[in-house]
């Protein structure tokens, strides 16, 4: 049997009318023969010419930019920076929105995710309906908050450091990103040529000097001497075996947070944006209120953050477990934690850890997973422990209301739900949900 070859619709024109935005940084419009465009650059209400990026004859939808716009939306800006737009870098999808308009974008895509994953009406899960801007951020038209502590460039081919494309292996060169906190900025990446690399991160600890270069170079390639604007530790990852080996300095940056300092080796994980980490803790320990004396578990605990948070706040008759698949992310949860002796951190899965620590009962929980969520099989094991509160840190909203739906057939309701801007520009929002047992006292 043969089959008909699919005529690709890259580069087709179609002028539409822009409906309502859709988790992911685009919004949705509909061609005349009524194929589904997810087009980007673009804003609810607008009119515009949309240029079909990826897709063919009769697929389920189209990915499209806008490329002219024919009536703006009143929330549409001039993008700060100058290196967005269609065909453009590929880390923000916002620039064009006012600050006030990105946010309601981003409490649209919560509102649709929760009602069609799980159901659930903002009032059932005690949302306010707003995302909360980060104290200190620039939220003036025009102005843009620096705000990333950790920044990876991708490198062309002619040695020029810069960011990929959306959905593109290719690289904008730029002379500086503007959403770039300033110690990312301050070390030059931008301004200098990195020969035969690949890729360049770069990290800027808040509230110590640490800086940290990390690169990774083309296969065969050698490393080039580094010489930046500000003394950095440099590591390297290695061709064959993906690991990140030391070149010079600390293998680690030590992180200000929660009233305390935190290592992170490279590749750990660390909240990008300078305010989160203190951000996150308060808003999870006020939703988990802890008391004296709790067991609590920090699942996904990363360097420890609230594992930390609980520990001082449960006391010495309290007790935190800490669960960390990441190797060097548990060692140094452990280091970061060695001064309370009521944590222990455990290093595997969740999912494997959990039922082998032989834990039946818990008082407080709080998971803060990957972008994928939890799941099914780890929520049920949550809510069979029978905690008062659990506190879900989400960085994918669609991924909450799925864990969310799981766990209310679990037996648990959210309570109360907050959502903050920790990703301006982009379309990325972080939400911190607290469930209590449907039935109190059950
Ligand atoms: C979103 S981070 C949260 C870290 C920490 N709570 C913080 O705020 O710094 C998720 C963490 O989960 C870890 N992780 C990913 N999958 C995991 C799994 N199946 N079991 C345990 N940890 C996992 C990652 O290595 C990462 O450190």
């Amino acid at each position: 049997m043969t089959t008909e070859p699919t005529q690709s619709l890259v580069g087709q024109e179609y002028e539409v009318e822009v409906g309502a935005v859709a988790h992911g940084g685009h919004c949705v419009a509909r061609t005349s023969e009524g194929q589904v465009l997810f087009v980007r650059h673009t804003l609810p209400g607008e009119r515009v010419v949309a240029r079909v990026t990826d897709g063919e004859e009769g697929a389920r939808f189209l990915r499209a930019d806008a490329v002219r716009v024919l009536e703006a939306s009143p929330d549409r800006v001039e993008a700060p920076c100058p290196y967005s737009g269609p065909g453009r870098c590929g880390g923000c999808d916002w620039q064009h929105a006012a600050p006030g308009a990105q946010r309601r974008l981003k409490v649209s895509v919560i509102a649709e995710q929760l009602s069609r994953l799980a159901g659930l009406t903002p009032e059932e899960v005690g949302w306010d309906g707003t995302v909360e801007p980060v104290p200190g951020d620039k939220v003036a038209k025009g102005e843009v908050p620096a705000w990333r502590t950790r920044v990876q460039y991708a490198v062309d081919d002619e040695g020029r450091a810069g960011l990929r494309r959306h959905r593109s292996h290719e690289v904008e060169p730029v002379d500086r990103c503007l959403i770039a906190a300033p110690g990312v900025s301050e070390l030059g990446i931008e301004q200098r040529q990195w020969p035969q690399i690949d890729t360049v991160e770069a990290v800027a600890a808040t509230g110590s000097n640490d800086r940290q270069v990390i690169i990774t170079p083309k296969p065969g390639g050698r490393l080039p001497i580094v010489e930046l604007d500000k003394p950095v530790s440099l590591m390297r990852v290695d061709e064959k075996d993906g690991g990140v080996h030391r070149v010079h300095g600390r293998p680690f940056v030590r992180e200000r947070a929660a009233g305390r300092t935190w290592r992170v080796g490279s590749g750990g994980f660390w909240q990008v944006h300078t305010n989160a980490p203190d951000l996150l803790v308060e808003a999870v320990m006020q939703g988990l209120m802890p008391r004296k004396g709790d067991m609590a578990l920090d699942l996904y605990c990363g360097v420890g953050l609230f594992a930390g948070a609980l520990a001082e706040r449960v006391g010495d008759q309290g007790a935190v477990l800490g669960i960390e698949s990441g190797k060097r992310a548990a060692e140094d949860a452990r280091h970061n934690l060695q001064d309370l002796d009521r944590v222990r951190i455990e290093q595997g899965k969740v999912d494997q850890v959990l039922p082998r620590t032989g834990i039946t009962e818990a008082d407080l929980v709080v998971l803060d997973p990957p972008r994928a969520g939890a799941g099914k099989r780890t929520v049920e094991h949550v809510a069979g422990l029978g905690a008062r509160r659990i506190a879900y840190v989400a960085c994918d909203p669609a991924a909450l209301a799925r864990d969310l739906k799981y766990f209310r057939e679990a037996g648990y309701r959210p309570r109360k739900l907050r959502a903050f801007d920790l990703f301006p520009m982009t379309h990325h929002v972080e939400c911190v949900a607290v469930l209590e047992p449907a039935v109190k006292g059950s």
